[in-house]
């Protein structure tokens, strides 16, 4: 039997543990699918590399409105599909032959399934047959999440073909037409993707709107431009699915309930996205005695410990908030307990942002206006339009904004939330005031903002909001 100094359980964000300063541990890096985890192989990476193509077939449509009159050939989605994967795929092949290299001497991969069998002592279903059973002073749980199938007749019994987000990038060919289940990010991106490369989308709403975790606004935007480009079916309800077949083509057969009653949608493919939940469940958690919330989260503290002393979580497998750049700072978190036991530091989960990155793109960071409400939190609340700022007339954006609130007191921002062009980029600035205390007046007065760039979104909301009472 094996013993580590530490043990990795997933190379997503825990792969980025290891380094020279931890060369002096024996650690074992165990690792049950490819390296590297969901957002480089199948999340964040390569759709967002499918987001660009999409966005460059889409231009027709915003060019209209601008004079420029143009059309869309042809999508070329083997080349793309092969593109991105041929950059990915050998980045996850280095990233494995790396960790096995001479390089990395210190360091046990162990290609298989881990499975806690007691306190500190796992089982690894090697993926070249046989078990091996490792224990480890320390541990590090960094296996992420899943995407969840939820129990409807013909999905959960494997008897239809479906797709889920870890195989659509990879079909050899463009459907006509796709349905998708579900309103949340996997969706409105895919959504995007395909509907831009010509594929009629049908999506499949149960609520009465998409992303409702965000803004109330930005979610009753996003939903009624989506509903303009593709087929958005609200308060609809998957019942069942079938397989049908026909001119030699497969599909699916999907029994819906929505607003005007029951009925049938046939459709080439299904991409289920219906949300992801942590693999603790296969992980021999109560073996190993670490607590679990009752959604699957590891249950840990300020400092990623869980409730197993030497037993540290990341990522997807214990966060709310399941983002690449979350689990990238609680690894980092991580690292540095593993090395300062005595001066560890906390996570820092104040101003968390996330972007979706469809058309229009969106990006959030803290509260929205109805957690303000919720909490009866005192705001003041600016929304600036695109249409009001240069940029925007370039544009001839007549739709989008930002809407910033901020305490009335301290004149410190509370929530930004964007809806309109690069709004992962244009928020930045207000996630810095937001991490670094800043003032909405001193961020809009105490620099010079490039004119006429879309910055000047951020400065014109900042200068909108009403000067804070308190001095
Ligand atoms: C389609 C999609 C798009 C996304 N886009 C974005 C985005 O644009 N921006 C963003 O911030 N986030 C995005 N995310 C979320 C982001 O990918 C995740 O939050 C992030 O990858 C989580 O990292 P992690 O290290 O916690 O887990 P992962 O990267 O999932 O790594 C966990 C690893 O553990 C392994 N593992 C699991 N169980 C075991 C076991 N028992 N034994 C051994 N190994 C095991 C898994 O195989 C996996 O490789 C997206 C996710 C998806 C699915
Ligand atoms: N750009 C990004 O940062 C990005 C992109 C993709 C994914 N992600 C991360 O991955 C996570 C998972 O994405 P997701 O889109 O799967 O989850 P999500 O939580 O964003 O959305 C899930 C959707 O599925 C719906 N749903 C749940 N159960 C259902 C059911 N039984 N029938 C019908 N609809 C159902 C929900 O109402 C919701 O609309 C996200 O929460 C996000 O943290 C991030």
């Amino acid at each position: 039997m094996n013993h580590f100094d530490l043990v990795i359980i997933g190379t997503g964000s825990g792969n980025s543990i290891p380094g020279p300063e931890l060369e002096h541990l024996s650690i074992a890096i165990v690792e049950d699918n490819l390296f590297g985890g969901t957002c480089l192989n199948v999340g964040c990476i390569p759709t967002k590399m499918f987001v660009h193509p999409a966005e460059l077939a889409d231009a027709a449509r915003h060019g209209r409105s601008l004079g420029v009159s143009s059309h869309l050939d042809a999508v070329d989605w083997p080349g793309i599909r092969d593109r991105v994967f041929g950059r990915i795929d050998a980045i996850e092949a280095a990233g494995r032959a790396y960790r096995k290299s001479p390089e990395c001497q210190n360091i046990t991969v162990f290609a298989g399934h881990g499975r806690f069998i007691s306190h500190k002592r796992l089982t690894i279903s090697m993926h070249d047959g046989g078990t091996q059973v490792i224990t480890g002073e320390r541990f590090v749980l960094a296996a992420g999440s899943h995407a969840v199938v939820p129990e409807i007749a013909g999905l959960t019994s494997g008897a239809v073909p479906f797709h889920t987000s870890d195989t659509i990038m990879r079909i050899d060919r463009l459907p006509d037409n796709i349905a998708i289940l579900g309103g949340g990010f996997i969706a409105a991106e895919f959504a995007h993707i395909f509907s831009s490369f010509g594929v009629a989308v049908t999506q499949l709403v149960r609520g009465p709107a998409m992303l409702r975790q965000l803004d109330g606004d930005l979610s009753e935007q996003f939903t009624r431009e989506a509903a303009s480009r593709y087929e958005v079916l609200l308060e609809t309800t998957l019942e069942g699915v079938t397989s049908s077949s026909g001119d030699g083509r497969s599909g699916v057969v999907l029994e819906v309930k929505g607003p005007n009653g029951p009925g049938t949608i046939e459709a080439e493919l299904l991409l289920v996205a219906t949300g992801r939940r942590p693999n603790s469940d296969a992980l021999g958690m109560a073996a190993a005695g670490v607590e679990v919330h009752g959604d699957g989260r590891v249950r840990v503290d300020d400092y990623q410990r869980t409730s197993v002393e030497g037993i540290f979580a990341l990522g997807d497998l214990s966060s709310a908030h399941q983002l690449k750049h979350v689990a990238n700072h609680e690894a980092r978190v991580v690292k540095h307990n593993l090395l300062h036991p005595d001066e560890m530091m906390t996570a820092d989960h104040r101003f968390i942002p996330a972007a979706v990155f469809a058309d229009p793109q969106i990006a959030s960071v803290g509260l929205t206006e109805e957690q303000a409400i919720e909490a009866q939190r005192p705001y003041a609340v600016k929304v600036q339009k695109y249409a009001d700022i240069a940029a925007g007339w370039a544009r001839e954006d007549t739709v989008h904004f930002l809407k910033v609130l901020a305490d009335p007191t301290t004149g410190l921002l509370l929530g930004a939330h964007v809806i309109g062009p690069e709004a992962a980029t244009v928020i930045q600035p207000l996630i810095h005031a937001m991490s670094f205390g800043q003032r909405a007046l001193d961020v809009a007065r105490g620099q010079y903002w490039i004119h006429p760039a879309l910055s000047e979104l951020v400065e014109n909301a900042l200068l909108g909001l009403p000067e804070p009472t308190e001095q």
